[in-house]
């Protein structure tokens, strides 16, 4: 979409999404005409939004952006990216860190675009699961690497304000392409990532 038509949409959505959430306020229990909640459905609205722009990003395109040719080919590690994402069951975060490590083949791409590929789809409504492998599966598909590996370590506040009400749980997800199937090389990254 253009980028003046998308600014016109997203106007839009924060316009529909704020009177939804003056529904919800109210229904709540809120007098939504109280001082202090007067401009609350407007910034929930876009405080939503914000937590949702993955959904008008291109991951791959934001490593297509920054792939240089180069001959190293050992392993690149990034480790403890912070991650905030929403758990799609119940519209609360979670968060924690991410690591990612790739070996190059023929091609090494920007550090600073790995955390952007993470944002891109922790900006969703997600589960660590999926999360876990949309990082991976653009990574390896984009850059073509030898191998590709990505461990997510998170927190759910869904496990922690409400239900279960568990504080200390820390939920661990793993993915591994390529030379990273193999066993030594896989031990050589979690090593490097203190695992
Ligand atoms: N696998 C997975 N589950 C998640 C994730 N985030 C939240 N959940 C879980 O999603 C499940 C939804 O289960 P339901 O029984 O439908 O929802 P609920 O009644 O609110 O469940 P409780 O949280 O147990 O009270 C819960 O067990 C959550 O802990 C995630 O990223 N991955
Ligand atoms: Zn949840």
């Amino acid at each position: 979409m253009p980028y003046k038509k998308f600014e016109e949409y997203n106007i839009q959505v924060t316009d529909d999404v704020k009177n939804r959430y003056k529904n919800i306020i109210k229904d709540l229990g809120e007098d939504t005409k109280r001082d202090g909640l007067l401009k609350t459905p407007e910034r929930a609205a876009k405080a939503m939004q914000f937590l949702t722009q993955g959904y008008h990003q291109d991951p791959v395109d934001i490593l297509k952006s920054a792939m240089f040719k180069e001959s190293y080919n050992e392993m690149v590690i990034v480790k403890d990216i912070e991650l905030y994402s929403l758990c799609e069951h119940h519209i609360l975060p979670f968060f924690g860190k991410v690591h990612i490590a790739y070996i190059p083949n023929g091609q090494i791409v920007g550090l600073s675009k790995l955390p952007r590929v993470v944002d891109v789809f922790a900006r969703r409504l997600q589960v660590q699961e999926r999360l876990t492998e949309q990082i991976l599966d653009c990574i390896n598909g984009t850059l073509k690497p030898q191998g590709v590996a990505v461990v997510i370590e998170a927190s759910h506040m869904c496990m922690m304000m409400r239900g279960v009400q568990k504080q200390n749980s820390i939920t661990t997800t793993s993915g591994f392409r390529g030379q990273f199937e193999k066993i030594e090389t896989r031990n050589e990254f979690l090593k490097l990532i203190g695992k």
